[in-house]
């Protein structure tokens, strides 16, 4: 997968920026505020319909503007032919997908541009709230099988509904046993797909992360969201008083966690900022490995600052291996110095610079 051209429109402080991508590494650099995350943004509203930084669109769109557009040629399945792809949002909440002349849904659209970030957030993956891990799993899982995104809609109307007669108070008996019968199948099924993605991920990750020169041994693990030893539904039965004295359900997928542990203890708690820049990476690239791997498809990296908190060294390996992947890479930096003498001759390296939301 590739973006061949790039129009972007009203999103934050570009007002209109038009170019051609390098297919393999984009360098964008600027000084700060001149509109480098912005382009990055631009790219993930073209694969999601949204920003990394912001939920509300609101914040996305140039002031004084009512609608953002973004329109490329996008060669999806590197088959060496692009087609057009444009996404357009504006303030009432009108949000149009057109690829090739349909419209597409979001999954659709999700599944068509592979997208990967690496920025400041990304280290909540290892310091934030499960949700984020499960965010992260779940994005492997729902590029890993077809099933997963029919199996996730339908687990969560089933907890919701379930979560909603807990909050009443009382639940009838007969309904209860109907509900949890659904709950557990696709909780069951939602378990197996996650797991079977984090058991394919994790030998990836540890090549990952030790061609990035990391000599740590992090441990993945993943935690289902309830004890194993004993069945979903016989849970399910003993937490009920538990359950609807809190009007939710306690244990299921919606508890699960991915484990990053360094020496027995929480990554979070012991790694140097480096060194979690170079573990949240790994895990990154290692969903971009993996993806390839099965789809014979190349993911679009976004990756803001690179050159951050990584020493010159870190920093070269990191270019090298990506250097070595299939992916398309849009890297921004103050100091496009710090990065320009990492790459190989024969890799295709773009530099574009920003200057006040305008190429120079
Ligand atoms: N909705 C908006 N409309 C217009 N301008 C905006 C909007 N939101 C943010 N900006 C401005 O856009 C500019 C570009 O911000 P951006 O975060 O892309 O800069 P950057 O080049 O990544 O900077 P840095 O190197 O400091 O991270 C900033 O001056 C910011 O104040």
């Amino acid at each position: 997968m590739s973006i061949t051209s790039l129009s972007i429109k009203k999103i934050r402080n570009l007002s209109e920026v038009a170019f051609t991508p390098a297919k393999r590494i984009n360098i964008i650099h600027g000084a700060n505020g001149s509109g480098k995350t912005s382009l990055l943004e631009a790219i993930h509203f073209l694969g999601l319909t949204r920003s990394f930084r912001t939920n509300q669109f609101r914040y996305l769109v140039t002031s004084a503007e009512r609608e953002s557009l973004v329109y490329s040629e996008v060669d999806s399945y590197s088959a060496g032919k692009s087609h057009p792809l444009g996404i357009s949002r504006n303030l009432d909440g009108d949000v149009r997908i057109r690829y090739s002349g349909a419209t597409l849904e979001l999954s659709e659209l999700a599944s068509l541009l592979p997208l990967q970030v690496i920025n400041t957030d990304t280290f909540e993956l290892l310091e934030g709230s499960p949700a984020i891990r499960r965010q992260f799993i779940d994005w492997g899982a729902f590029h890993a099988d077809q099933t997963f995104i029919m199996i996730w809609r339908s687990f969560k109307r089933v907890l919701q509904q379930r979560n909603s007669l807990l909050k009443c108070g009382k639940i009838d008996p007969t309904l209860r046993e109907l509900w949890d019968k659904e709950l557990v199948q696709y909780a069951d099924q939602l378990t197996a797909l996650r797991k079977a993605y984090i058991e394919v991920l994790i030998p990836d990750f540890d090549a990952i992360l030790h061609r990035l020169n990391s000599d740590l041994d992090i441990r993945l693990s993943f935690a289902p969201g309830w004890d194993q030893k004993i069945p979903l539904d016989t849970l399910l039965n003993d937490n009920l008083q538990r359950d609807l004295k809190q009007g939710f359900t306690s244990a299921g997928p919606q508890r699960a966690d991915l484990k990053v542990k360094v020496d027995g203890v929480s990554a979070a708690e012991r790694l140097s900022r480096g060194q979690k820049k170079l573990v949240v990476s790994a895990l990154k690239l290692a969903q971009g490995a993996v993806f390839h791997r099965m789809s014979q498809r190349p993911c679009i990296y976004l990756i803001d600052d690179l050159p951050s908190e990584l020493d010159e060294q870190h920093c070269r390996l990191f270019c090298e291996f990506l250097e070595q992947t299939h992916n398309q890479c849009f890297i921004t930096c103050v100091d496009p110095a710090s990065l320009l003498g990492f790459w190989q001759p024969e890799t295709e390296v773009a530099c574009f610079h920003l200057d006040s939301g305008q190429l120079v």
